[in-house]
């Protein structure tokens, strides 16, 4: 892998339609992210073969870019993963917000100005724009405008379409020359268009999801160095019952003071699960948890 060029994060700003450059540190590795280790291999080896896959592209008639979804919960490390994939790449990170962005015009722009080898993330695409196509979220997203002007507000939304931004993924492309990767990522795949994520746009679509056992140990290997420890298996029968994000996994383990060791943090974090139990048994929980396999779909990909 070639390192020898630093890496950019660029993000749009709203008033002259252009990009902003800043060095991207981001340290998160494929090494330090929690997940299954053969849905990670899986990753890591789908990047790799895009990356060596000029000439197979140029075979196939097709232009040279990936689109990853990325979807689950606040906190199971879809931001985390784009990270890891620009670092194992050693490509450029270009952060499209949307809301920002005044036209399909406008979007066209900042895109003809990415370079190459760079991953093009929006993040939160649901929130950005009215994406389903549907009538009814249609006249929702103009209940809400109607609304916003109501109240004096200004109407935040992207005069991005549905269709501008489907363009943008599938014929600019074409005419960029170079390899990009585009990621979106979301927190409610089911708001989606699936025009707008169907294979051949968004080609591999990855699961983030809660923790469970194994992705809880991995993080207590590398939040505190403890390869075993007799409270796993309390946190890894409480990780059955309730959800916690990996976010939240992370922080307890996270030491707060020059007293805590690998005891208190996992003490810590044993009361916080049972805490969360309790709440979900009193009905202030977030809800049942989901169908997993052992990985709790850290990293599942469908
Ligand atoms: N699977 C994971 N392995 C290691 N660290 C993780 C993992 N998931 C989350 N984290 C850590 O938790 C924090 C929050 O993660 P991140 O911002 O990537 O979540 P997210 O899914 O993008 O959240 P949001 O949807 O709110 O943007 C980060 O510090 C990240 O390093």
């Amino acid at each position: 892998m070639v390192k020898n060029r630093r890496r950019k994060l660029s993000t749009n700003i709203s008033v002259h339609q252009s990009w902003t450059h800043v060095p991207f540190e981001h340290p998160k590795t494929f090494a330090t992210l929690a997940m299954d280790p053969a849905k990670k291999k899986e990753i890591v080896d789908d990047l790799d073969a895009f990356r060596n896959g000029k000439d197979y592209y140029a075979q196939i008639g097709k232009a040279w870019k990936r689109g990853y979804l990325l979807h689950g919960p606040p906190g199971t490390g879809k931001s985390a993963m784009v990270a890891a994939m620009a670092n194992h790449l050693d490509y450029d990170v270009f952060d499209i917000e949307l809301t920002s962005v005044h036209s399909n015009t406008d979007l066209r722009k900042l895109f003809i100005e990415t370079t190459s080898k760079s991953i093009i993330v929006i993040e939160d695409i649901d929130c950005s724009l009215d994406l389903t196509g549907s009538r009814t979220k249609k006249k929702d997203a103009e209940d809400d405008k109607d609304k916003a002007a109501k109240n004096g507000k200004k109407d935040t939304r992207s005069k991005v379409t549905l269709s501008g931004l489907v363009n943008f993924i599938d014929g600019l492309w074409s005419a960029c020359g170079g390899e990009r990767i585009i990621v979106f990522t979301t927190n409610h795949l089911e708001k989606l268009d699936p025009a707008l994520i169907r294979r051949g746009r968004m080609d591999k679509h990855i699961e983030m999801g809660y923790c469970c056992a194994p992705a809880f140990e991995f993080l207590a290997r590398t939040y505190l160095g403890v390869e075993e420890h007799e409270l796993f298996a309390t946190v890894g029968a409480l990780l059955q019952e309730v959800d916690m994000t990996p976010a939240d996994v992370a922080e307890n383990l996270t030491p707060k003071s020059a007293d805590d060791d690998a005891d208190s943090c996992l003490r810590g974090l044993v009361a916080a699960l049972e805490k969360t139990k309790e709440d979900k048994a009193n009905g202030r929980g977030m809800g049942q948890h989901p169908e997993e396999d052992d990985w709790g779909a850290v990293a599942g990909q469908e």
